[in-house]
């Protein structure tokens, strides 16, 4: 046993192991079709999809950006807003969650009324107020069917402690200044505001695989890698 008070003298150098890359782990939710895969798609991938179906269970999307000098993984979850495609996958969602995305559509009124029941499942999954969370109101391109404006959005953001984005994963370099920032991608900016807000947070979890949460569900791949960072997951079970 070492004596009380000793000390021990390294000489040479210590070699420390590269820094592991951090993952945030941020889930995108909302009712179906509002957008989520394609938001998610277009920060990922860089474009619109050319086509989605409805999520089945949960899809992962990854990129890896670099933000003040670290690298850091985004781990973007959509989930499915489909009740059917979505009940036994739940509680998974939920598990180490580092920031939540509430999703709307602008031009579907019934799914920024369905807002309140998402804030509470978060609640219900034990996610606490410590945890960011913003609020998207998408498919502002079809400006002629808007029926959610930007002053009910505000109110609903204000009263639940969050700031809120109306953009396009369509078309998020606005022209007209209707919404984002003229021509910058604003999907972009929004993901991007996410990752520095944790980012300046305190040390959070280091990496971590997706089906990291836990291996205890029985996932099943059903649809691979397509180039754009994303691979596909559903439970066997749904
Ligand atoms: N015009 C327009 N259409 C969009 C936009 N985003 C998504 N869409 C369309 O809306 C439909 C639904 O999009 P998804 O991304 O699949 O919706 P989702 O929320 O992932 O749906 P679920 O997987 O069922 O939960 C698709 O036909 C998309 O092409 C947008 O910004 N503008």
């Amino acid at each position: 046993m070492a004596e009380s008070g000793s000390s021990v003298e390294f000489s040479g150098s210590l070699t420390l192991p590269p820094p592991r890359t951090r993952i945030f782990k941020i889930i995108v939710i909302g009712d179906s079709g509002v957008g989520k895969t394609c938001l998610t798609y277009r920060f990922c991938a860089g474009k619109f999809p050319d086509k989605t179906e409805a999520t089945i269970g949960v899809d992962f999307r990854e990129r890896l950006v670099e933000i003040d000098g670290e690298k850091i993984k985004i781990q973007l979850w959509d989930t499915a807003g489909q009740e059917r495609f979505r009940k036994s996958m739940v509680q998974h969602y939920y598990r180490n969650v580092h920031a939540v995305v509430f999703v709307y559509d602008v031009t579907n009124a019934a799914s920024f009324r369905s807002l309140p029941a998402w804030i509470e499942e978060c609640k219900q999954h034990a996610l606490g107020t410590e945890v960011p969370r913003i609020l998207v109101g998408n498919k502002c391109d079809l400006q002629d069917s808007i029926q959610v404006g930007t002053d009910v959005a505000q109110q609903f953001a204000d009263a639940h402690s969050m700031p809120v984005f109306e953009t396009s994963a369509k078309n998020p370099n606005s022209q007209d200044g209707n919404y984002g920032g003229g021509n910058s991608d604003h999907v972009e900016a929004i993901f991007m505001t996410v990752a520095h807000k944790l980012k300046s947070q305190k040390p959070l979890v280091l990496s971590q695989p997706p089906e990291g949460s836990g291996g205890t569900i029985n996932l099943s791949r059903v649809r691979d890698d397509g180039g754009d960072g994303s691979r596909s997951w559903s439970c066997s079970s749904c």
